[in-house]
């Protein structure tokens, strides 16, 4: 008895920020350079949900500045809509405050713990408070505040607010200090570049004790903001039913009706019928018992699957690959959007990615990305039903090697975009293994897997080819020249027959002149594709093409350069490499010559 009063004593409430300052690897602040990387990554995720709400093309800053021994300074300001006044401490200051948690729609932001977790990270290993400014317009004044969180209530403290002046018409800028280590540099950029990748519309610039890196956008286009829609009949439960049948006024019918998507009059007589329910009844007066009933009935019913277009926001296949060609030099890349799912009611879509060859590494693991709702996923890749999903498809039908992950110059992509992304825990690390969004996944890779395997049989094909018409062209001259030794004539050009046997031009180091001419008049196609081979990688390396050329490595072989030369135009173009002496293309009208010098 008296041992149970003295725990009674003991017993008290715990506020959600008192659990959190104890249980901050819940939430991705398990060490000081994480902390780091889980500022940058809420702050940003919520400045990019801000901007596209307000549909303007996001620009974002992220700087990282040493202040002290072990101190740093980490700043991201954004171009959004901006946060009223009144709501700043709230939304810094307060764990659990948000406009997201209530709303089903695609969103970066879930919880809203983030930020507020991060202020509160930093209150605990430095004792500073965040510094916050903000504006909503060019007609409201900036508003700056120093905030703290009171820990024991979950509520913010404003240690001071003034309105100030702001270059910025609107948007938002914080600023925390914490504890921590600059080694997170290197992931910090990666998440950064990742982000560039899944979000093609904004632009991040990173400066990281001053050095300035710029992540650009590959288009100007603002992808829709996705809208908010009405709870799936067959994603909700008991709990929430009961919530809110007891707000609704109206009789069973107009609940079905008005409180739930995809469910017309009809709809909701099939599951009032099979609940044995009168659709005039108010829900209000519904027990415990018909209130099950009716659940079991919204289950049982079929409703077409919830409206995706207008909750989720895909990337789509073009700027996928647009996104990974900018950022990671590839030989092939392609994308896939699947159509969209349904899990427990909840939309979602899978978006798919393979790339190979080009700057991949070439031993080793594939490179997995994993994404959900435009965020990367940068811990717990073992845990990620993602990778699970990865590892499930047998590679090796598809021309890869396989160790658990592909291995080779390859690369996976896949993000998963929902109304309610299922992860593994409040840090948003990893994706729950659900079967829905896992049978999406497997299928995709296999499809993408299919089109890697032909890309690489083509490429072999190729090669082969390539490799006999070299050992053909590679004799011709000597043929050519033991003739007109034979016969005494003058030696000719080889070049336009070697020409048609590549299906090319290839340019080698010859003696004529110490020059090699190559005609490319026996093209019939409307445009002449030049490509110039055997060029040595080193001193092709630091040479600068002409602008009309594309730059690339074959991957196999040398240095690439392509260009197209029209026929009827004139050319001219002298081009001086690093060393490698002078390359000189030539055409003129309805002649068109290419003379190529290697004399080096
Ligand atoms: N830069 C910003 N511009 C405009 N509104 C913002 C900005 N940052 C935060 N907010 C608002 O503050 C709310 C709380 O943000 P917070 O990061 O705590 O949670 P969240 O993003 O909603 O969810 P999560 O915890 O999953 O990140 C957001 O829902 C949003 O309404």
């Amino acid at each position: 008895m008296v041992l149970a009063e003295d725990l009674a004593r003991q017993q008290r409430s715990i506020s959600v920020a008192e659990f959190f300052e104890k249980n901050k690897h819940l939430l991705g602040f398990d060490s000081p350079m994480r902390g780091i990387i889980t500022t940058v990554k809420e702050a940003v995720d919520n400045a990019l949900d801000a901007c596209e709400e307000a549909e303007v093309l996001p620009d974002i800053f992220v700087g990282i500045k040493k202040v002290d021994a072990e101190v740093y300074r980490i700043t991201v300001e954004d171009n959004g809509p901006g946060i009223v006044p009144e709501n700043v401490p709230l939304v810094f200051g307060k764990l659990l405050y948000g406009s997201r948690f209530h709303q089903i729609r695609q969103s970066r932001g879930q919880q809203g713990i983030g930020i507020s977790a991060a202020v509160l990270y930093a209150q605990l290993t430095t004792g500073t408070p965040a510094l916050v400014i903000s504006r909503t317009g060019a007609k409201a004044r900036a508003h700056r505040f120093e905030l703290m969180i009171r820990t024991e209530t979950n509520d913010p403290e404003i240690v001071s607010h003034e309105e100030v002046d702001w270059d910025r018409t609107h948007g938002t800028r914080i600023e925390i200090q914490f504890k921590s280590t600059l080694a997170a540099k290197k992931r910090l950029l990666d998440y950064l570049r990742l982000t560039a990748i899944v979000n093609p519309h904004s632009r991040l610039t990173a400066d990281i004790d001053g050095e300035v890196t710029t992540f650009e956008r590959v288009t100007s286009e603002v992808p829709p903001c996705p809208k908010s829609v009405l709870p799936h009949p067959h994603g909700i439960e008991f709990g929430a039913l009961k919530r809110i049948a007891a707000a609704n006024a109206g009789t069973i019918e107009e609940f079905l009706v008005n409180s739930f998507s995809r469910v017309g009059k009809k709809t909701a007589d099939e599951m009032i019928d099979l609940a044995r329910l009168d659709p005039a009844r108010k829900t209000t007066t519904l027990d415990a018992e018909e209130l099950k009933r009716l659940l079991d009935a919204m289950q049982s019913v079929r409703v077409p699957a919830p409206l995706a277009q207008q909750c989720l926001s895909p990337i789509g296949e073009e700027l996928i690959c647009k996104g990974l060609e900018k950022e990671i030099q590839l030989d092939f890349v392609s994308a896939r959007t699947r159509p969209s799912s349904v899990f427990g009611g909840h939309s979602f879509v899978i978006e798919a990615a393979i790339g190979y060859g080009g700057k991949l590494q070439a031993e080793g693991n594939a490179q997995l990305l994993r994404f959900a709702n435009r965020v990367p996923l940068l811990y717990q890749q073992g845990a990620c039903a993602i990778t699970n999903c990865v590892t499930q498809v047998n590679w090796k039908n598809y021309g890869l090697s396989q160790q658990g992950l592909p291995t080779g110059p390859a690369l996976v992509m896949v993000h998963v975009a929902s109304t309610n992304v299922p992860f593994t825990s409040e840090s948003k690390d990893a994706v729950a293994s659900i079967p829905e969004i896992e049978r999406e996944i497997v299928l995709v890779l296999q499809e993408l897997g299919r089109e890697l395997k032909s890309y690489l049989s083509r490429r072999d094909r190729k090669k082969q080819q390539d490799d006999r018409a070299r050992a053909i062209c590679s004799v011709i001259p000597e043929i050519a020249a033991k003739v007109s030794e034979i016969v005494e004539l003058p030696l000719v050009d080889t070049s336009p027959i070697e020409g048609r046997i590549m299906h090319r031009v290839v340019a080698k180091k010859r003696t004529i002149d110490g020059k090699v001419r190559i005609d490319v008049n026996n093209y019939t196609a409307k445009e002449v594709p030049l490509v110039l081979y055997n060029l040595s990688r080193d001193k092709a390396d630091d040479a600068e093409p002409r602008p009309d050329f594309t730059d690339e490595f074959d991957g196999e072989y040398n240095k690439v350069w392509r260009c197209v030369l029209a026929p009827g135009a004139a050319w001219q173009v002298v081009y001086t490499g690093a060393g490698d002496g002078s390359i000189d293309l030539r055409g003129v009208e309805d002649n068109v010559k290419v003379v190529v010098d290697l004399d080096v």
